[in-house]
């Protein structure tokens, strides 16, 4: 594999899908919906940057063989369509991390993203910022993402507490994923960051309370389905059209609270992706469920009903 060069230091910035696995019937990778896949996000839901290989891409259920051929096949597919392609490189093992980190970086991806060890867990901010920078100093040209989403990792350290003299540890540190409903935490998160740092949001459903502190981008899992409608959603808000923003999101919020109530887990939501996009990508993997069939359907139909085509 050749080495490429170092990825554009470009900020990221808007609305940010973070992918679901293909996977075949029988349960492997499957690479051949990648294509699809990227052209989907782009065409039908005006989705311009990808993140792969995170919560939603069920990373903790890959190898790290599987990890490194996917993080290939998103790069490579997404060249010249996507602007930028963030790689999910957090694991439980350090050295396993490392090695994906430095894969993204021959790779050509934009940017990598750790999570929080959470088996044997970090039990200080310093203990977690120490593993960032063991990670992150492995593909120091990469711009570089903290994950922070504590209600999945049980980790609880503070985002702004992470962000404190975080560049002098890790100078490629360009911001974080916030994945957690602490708006304080998130908005002291705004307030500290720095220019050329990214402080993305992560709870789909209420991301205009996030915009309302200031956040310079989102990224989630519904915008795989849904993302045309929240580009308007983002769009209304920048004009100051308020009342529009607040429409859409209630009616996000609609669409999650009725799935909620049937189980929504990532079975459900990669089947629902499945039925809207028409795209092939397969169950999840175990221990994930795959969706019972009336669930999907009540589903789908709950989203036509509040979701007109895009
Ligand atoms: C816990 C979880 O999966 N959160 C999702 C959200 O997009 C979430 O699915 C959405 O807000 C619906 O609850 C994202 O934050 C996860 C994510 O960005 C990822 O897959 O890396």
């Amino acid at each position: 594999m050749s080495v490429m060069a170092p990825a554009a230091d470009k900020k990221l910035t808007g609305l940010v899908a973070a992918t679901f696995t293909p996977f075949t019937t029988q349960g492997e990778i499957n690479l051949r919906e990648i294509a699809h896949y990227i052209d989907y996000l782009k065409e039908k839901q005006g989705v311009n940057s990808i993140f792969v290989n995170g919560t939603t891409g069920e990373s903790m259920s890959l190898t790290v063989a599987e990890r490194k051929i996917l993080a290939e096949e998103w790069c490579l597919k997404a060249k010249g369509k996507m602007d930028q392609v963030v790689v999910h490189v957090g694991c439980m093992s350090l050295k396993d991390s490392q090695e994906l980190a430095q894969h993204a970086a021959q790779i050509g991806a934009d940017g990598i993203a750790v999570i929080a060890p959470f088996f044997f867990k970090p039990t200080t901010t310093e203990a977690l910022k120490n593993f960032l920078h063991e990670v992150a100093s492995v593909a120091p040209t990469l711009p570089f993402y903290y994950y922070h989403i504590p209600a999945v990792t049980g980790v609880n350290v503070l985002g702004r507490d992470l962000m404190e003299g975080i560049e002098e540890l890790i100078p490629s540190f360009r911001g974080v994923k916030f994945s957690g409903s602490d708006l304080m935490d998130f908005g002291q998160c705004v307030s500290y960051s720095q220019p050329h740092w990214s402080v993305l949001y992560g709870v789909d459903e209420q991301l205009l309370a996030a915009l309302a502190m200031g956040a310079h981008g989102a990224v989630g899992s519904t915008y795989n389905y849904i993302g045309c409608h929240v580009n308007e959603l983002m769009l209304a808000f920048e004009k100051g059209n308020l009342i529009q923003a607040r429409t859409i999101q209630f009616k996000v919020q609609e669409l999650l609270s009725f799935a909620k109530k049937l189980r929504f887990d990532l079975g459900v939501n990669k089947q629902l992706m499945n039925e809207v996009s028409g795209l092939c990508l397969g169950p999840p993997r175990l221990p994930v469920m795959p969706c019972p069939h009336a669930h999907a359907q009540s589903i789908l139909q709950k989203y036509h009903s509040i979701f007109p085509e895009c």
